[in-house]
């Protein structure tokens, strides 16, 4: 079984590997090359800046965090520096806040504990594998709806209302293979108008982006209030590590008590949980390189749209669907040879046929980054006439 698996990768071109690279600010180190990296989640270059890595050690020599929390959060695992964190972020959000050891952790174990039989769960059609893992642990009853499609949403809605308790819409705020927001506000309306919706939202590629402090979309959106469970991660835009779950107080209790990924794993070690509210307050402090990464982000767009491509993204996120596996390796070899590192991303990540470079933005890319990454766009047009 194991090795017709490999095979088959191999004859198909999504065989995928680990590489160790070294990186620093927008730089990939890579066989000896230093290529700029399109293939990060560290949209504000927080997590790359030396800078900001020196500050932090100076901070965590004068407190005495430990390395290690060596318990589960329900047994010796919660130290002061993690309800520090969930506490900063509680009040940040006006919500109740739980610290998890990943996004993955916390979407696959709170979605299997959040509905029950009368619960229908609603889901975007390209929600995040941790989402779908954990909304199939549950056991409830799960349906998908066309990508960012509100009307399909709502015939399924009225077809199904008669027969749950309650209805709960999951999406990404921005679409991590897509690059494109969710109709947060037309979610909004119908949570209005149906009264048994609850919508859930995942931040992961809009924390730290988008929003006052960089709180994400939904605040930038001014619905903080109007959604009920909300999923931020620290690895990406915040330049840390872990996630956190926003809800009402009564779930969180009620999360604390069956989440199997809170529940029966060792927690963050208490200098990631510093590191965490340290880097909050470094994503208050960073409007400026918010404003960077939209500008370059519109001028990559714009580049891309300027060349006849078809862009699906509004956001810092930005792919080029090439369609087949063959066709996105040989794209990220020509960006290489280029100058710049964009990993091509294959089935299964994404569906069959839709095969992409995805360029992830970051803020620390200034003018002249974006003009050279704009004029190898525009060679990669003419390197993909001619490949036809
Ligand atoms: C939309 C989305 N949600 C959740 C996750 C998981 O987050 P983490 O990397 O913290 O496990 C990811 C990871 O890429 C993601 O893209």
């Amino acid at each position: 079984m194991i090795s017709a698996f490999l095979a088959s990768c191999k004859a198909n071109g999504s065989l995928r590997s680990v590489n160790p690279h070294r990186q620093n600010d927008i730089y990939i180190d890579y066989n000896g090359e230093k290529l700029i990296n399109l293939s990060s989640n560290d949209y504000l270059n927080l997590g790359h800046d030396l800078t900001i890595r020196q500050e932090f050690l100076a901070f965590l020599s004068a407190s005495d965090a430990l390395f290690s929390s060596t318990s589960s959060r329900l047994l010796t695992g919660t130290f002061a520096e993690h309800s520090l964190f969930e506490e900063k972020a509680s009040k940040l959000f006006h919500k109740s806040c739980l610290m998890f050891n990943s996004g993955f952790d916390a979407n696959s174990g709170i979605l299997q504990v959040l509905g029950g039989k009368e619960t229908l769960f609603l889901a975007d059609k390209l929600i995040h594998a941790s989402m779908i893992d954990g909304i199939k642990g549950s056991g409830a009853k799960f349906m998908r709806f066309a990508h960012n499609d509100i009307e399909h949403l709502e015939t399924l809605i009225v077809k199904y209302q008669e027969k749950f308790k309650e209805i709960i819409i999951i999406t990404e705020a921005v679409f991590s293979m897509d690059g494109d927001f969710a109709p947060l506000n037309k979610l909004v309306l119908l949570k209005e108008k149906y009264p048994l919706i609850k919508l859930y939202v995942d931040e992961a590629h809009s924390f730290g982006v988008y929003g006052k402090s960089g709180l994400g979309l939904c605040c930038k959106l001014n619905i903080l209030d109007k959604v009920d469970y909300i999923l931020c991660t620290l690895g990406k835009a915040a330049g840390s590590c872990g996630a956190f779950f926003l809800c009402d107080a009564m779930t969180k209790e009620y999360l604390m008590n069956t989440v199997r990924p809170f529940i029966f794993t060792t927690s963050l070690p208490p200098v990631n949980a510093l590191h965490a509210s340290f880097m909050l307050n470094k994503l208050n402090e960073a409007e400026k390189r918010r404003e960077s990464l939209e500008k370059a982000a519109g001028q990559v767009r714009s580049c891309l749209k300027d060349l006849g491509f078809n862009v699906i993204s509004s956001s810092q996120i930005i792919p080029i669907v090439v369609n087949t596996n063959e066709a996105a390796v040989k794209g990220s070899e020509f960006f290489k040879e280029h100058g710049f590192f964009v990993l091509p991303i294959r089935h299964p990540t994404v569906p069959v046929g839709q095969a992409r470079l995805r360029l992830s933005l970051s803020a620390g890319m200034d003018e002249t980054v974006i003009e050279k990454l704009c004029a190898v766009i525009e060679k990669f047009k003419d390197f993909l006439e001619k490949d036809k």
